[in-house]
């Protein structure tokens, strides 16, 4: 079924809104085609059209009952959904920030040798103001900042050009100001690392500072952390 969600259209789109407003993510939602097309402004033949489209491609479950039907979001239908929400939030929370949270952890080891070579170091001198620990300060984010993260896509980066020396390239990196907070304390000057290449996946973000913010935070793997950059 995923490929005929992929050109999922607007008035679908539309319509798995409505119901979902209706209940239908949650379950089943009992609708009538006569409520639903006054709601969309459109006539009941061409709602029992939509609903019949829906579930054709496999973005609802209906079932017929006496006074209407039926009808539940289906897993794919959901992820249309999602994918409309990540849209919204890359537009709106890049203008208020974003606040990240998870907890700390320990990676590959891998962070402080990228850090120290040369070719990033002199451009995060320049560029970012101070020359950085070597390492990278790993965070494991929940599940909910690990969509949100998307929202950096809407902020300018800084950005680190990929550069080579005889024997490799080494690819660019996005970095974005941030600060770091605990319950107990905070630290200002810090950026996001976000290298283009890279083994860590969504769920995870990089941290680089002047200091090494285990010992500025007394911070040890699981503790809380929020990560907040600023809008633009
Ligand atoms: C500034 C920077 C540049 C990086 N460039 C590369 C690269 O060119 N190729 C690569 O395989 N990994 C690159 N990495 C990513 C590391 O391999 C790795 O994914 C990550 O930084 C490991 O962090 P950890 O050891 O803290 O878990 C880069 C990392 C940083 C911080
Ligand atoms: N600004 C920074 C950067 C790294 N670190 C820590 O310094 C160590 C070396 O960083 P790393 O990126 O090479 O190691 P891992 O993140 O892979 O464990 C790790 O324990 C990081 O958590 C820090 O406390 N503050
Ligand atoms: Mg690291």
């Amino acid at each position: 079924m995923a490929e005929s969600t992929l050109a999922v259209g607007a008035d679908a789109r539309e319509t798995l809104k409505r119901l979902a407003l209706d209940g239908a993510l949650d379950g089943r939602a009992q609708v009538s085609c006569s409520g639903l097309a006054a709601h969309l402004d459109v006539s009941t033949q061409t709602v029992s059209r939509r609903l019949r489209e829906l579930d054709e491609a496999g973005l609802v479950d209906r079932e017929m009952v006496a006074d209407g039907q039926l009808v539940a979001t289906t897993d794919e239908g959901r992820r249309v959904l999602e994918r409309e929400y990540a849209d919204y939030r890359r537009l709106f929370e890049a203008e208020r920030g974003v606040d990240l949270h998870g907890t700390v952890t320990g990676g590959m080891g891998e962070g402080r040798h990228y850090i120290s070579l040369p070719g990033y170091n002199r451009q995060f001198v320049e560029r970012l103001g101070y020359e950085p620990f070597p390492g990278t300060l790993n965070v494991d984010l929940d599940a909910e900042s690990t969509r949100a993260r998307a929202a950096l896509d809407g902020l300018e980066p800084i950005r680190i050009d990929g550069w080579e020396d005889d024997e490799r390239t080494y690819g660019p990196a996005f970095c974005w100001p941030a600060t770091l907070a605990t319950d107990d304390g905070r630290h200002e000057t810090v950026h996001v690392v976000a290298p283009e290449r890279t083994h860590h996946g969504q769920d995870k973000v990089e941290l680089i500072a002047p200091d090494r913010l285990r010992d500025d935070l007394d911070l040890d793997d699981g503790d809380a952390v929020t990560v907040t950059v600023e809008g633009q």
